[in-house]
């Protein structure tokens, strides 16, 4: 029975109880990604004060400039992950290629993929404005004892066995589900210790917020600036309120507690949008329909849909059910 402000700790050994043939090992992944999460956090809140902030200097697999921090996060979770014999292979934003974790017995034993968003919102770390860190977990489907490879990653996000998200803001928290439900943790920085303070997170059926960059606008297809005026037109419980962050991760959040829609749709400048399928928008779908909510590329939903590449990217239409809906019939109308 989930108790408000148990550990995160308790809170994963009480949830392993409820499935008896559960070998411990995706609650031994949590953990690891429970310590990542605080490493991480450590870093990102001191940034200012070491020389951790603005760019590396490299460019990841997208042609991005990547970011002091997107590559210090990428290592952490990769050596807590690594270290605990619990996964086979890694996914990240900020690896052109995913990487095969072999068992020390050398033999492929582990069972379980992760594909990562180290550091998520890179454009808002150096204006000190909350990011996160998106992660995804899927069982192999490839043969125990080989080593993973590319199909281990490529499976519709149906198929997820865990999705969640760390948000470094005014406090620290980790949302995440297993499939059953969706509950919030708060980093006590003075313990360092994750406490439950949502359990049970639920996106309200409605709500008075849109997310959008409106900057991009005039690129965005007819359906979608039909349905942004149809946000700001004055009419029954509109204009909604407009707000964007700039971090998938902290508008997402925001949306799920009070009840909103966050899009980066296609455009004139990018055919598939920006945010990447496989480790920003198939984690948060799974998060978002756990929590009653909705999330589709404009058409289907996002977790039906069949990975072809590691770093695809895809259309986002995230959040509250009934304005997601909305937002799909202007696009089925106008596009
Ligand atoms: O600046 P834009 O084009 O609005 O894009 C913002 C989006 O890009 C992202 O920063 C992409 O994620 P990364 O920072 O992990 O690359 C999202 O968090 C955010 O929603
Ligand atoms: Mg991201
Ligand atoms: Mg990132």
């Amino acid at each position: 029975m989930t108790k408000k402000n148990q550990t995160l700790g308790e809170f994963i050994i009480e949830n392993q109880k409820a499935f008896p043939y559960s070998t411990g090992e995706l609650s031994k992944l949590i953990n690891a990604i429970r310590l990542a999460a605080k490493v991480v956090n450590y870093e990102v809140n001191k940034a200012g004060l070491v020389d951790i902030l603005g760019s590396s200097g490299d460019i990841n697999a997208q042609g991005e400039d990547q970011q002091k921090l997107d590559v210090l996060a990428n290592e952490k979770f990769i050596q807590s992950l690594t270290n605990r014999e619990i996964v086979c292979g890694i996914a990240s934003e900020e690896e052109d290629d995913f990487v095969v974790i072999n068992s020390k017995d050398n033999n492929h034993q582990n069972k379980y993929v992760v594909l990562f968003d180290p550091l998520d919102g890179s454009s808002n770390i150096d204006v000190n404005v909350s990011v996160g860190t998106i992660f995804s977990v899927y069982r192999r489907i490839t043969p125990i004892g080989t080593p993973v490879s590319i199909e281990d990653f490529l499976q519709p996000g149906r198929q997820q066995v865990a999705a969640g998200y760390v948000v470094y803001g005014t406090s620290t928290m980790l949302v995440y589900t297993t499939g059953f439900g969706v509950n919030g943790f708060t980093l006590n920085p003075a313990i360092g210790t994750f406490y439950l303070s949502h359990p049970n997170m639920q996106y309200p059926k409605d709500g008075r917020i849109y997310s959008v960059n409106e900057g991009n606008y005039v690129h965005f297809p007819v359906g979608v600036k039909k349905y942004i005026k149809y946000c700001q037109e004055e009419e029954e419980d509109r204009p909604y309120t407009s707000r964007y962050i700039g971090s998938l991760v902290s508008d997402f959040h925001r949306n799920m507690i009070k009840g909103g829609i966050f899009i980066y749709p296609k455009s004139s400048l990018s055919n598939n949008g920006k945010l990447r399928l496989l480790y920003e928008c198939n984690p948060m779908a799974f998060i978002a329909e756990q929590a009653g909510g909705r999330a589709s590329d404009g058409y289907k939903p996002i977790l039906d849909v069949v990975p072809t590449e590691l770093h695809q990217r895809i259309p986002f239409f995230c959040g509250s059910e009934n304005m997601v809906a909305k937002a799909e019939e202007f696009i089925a109308k106008y596009n």
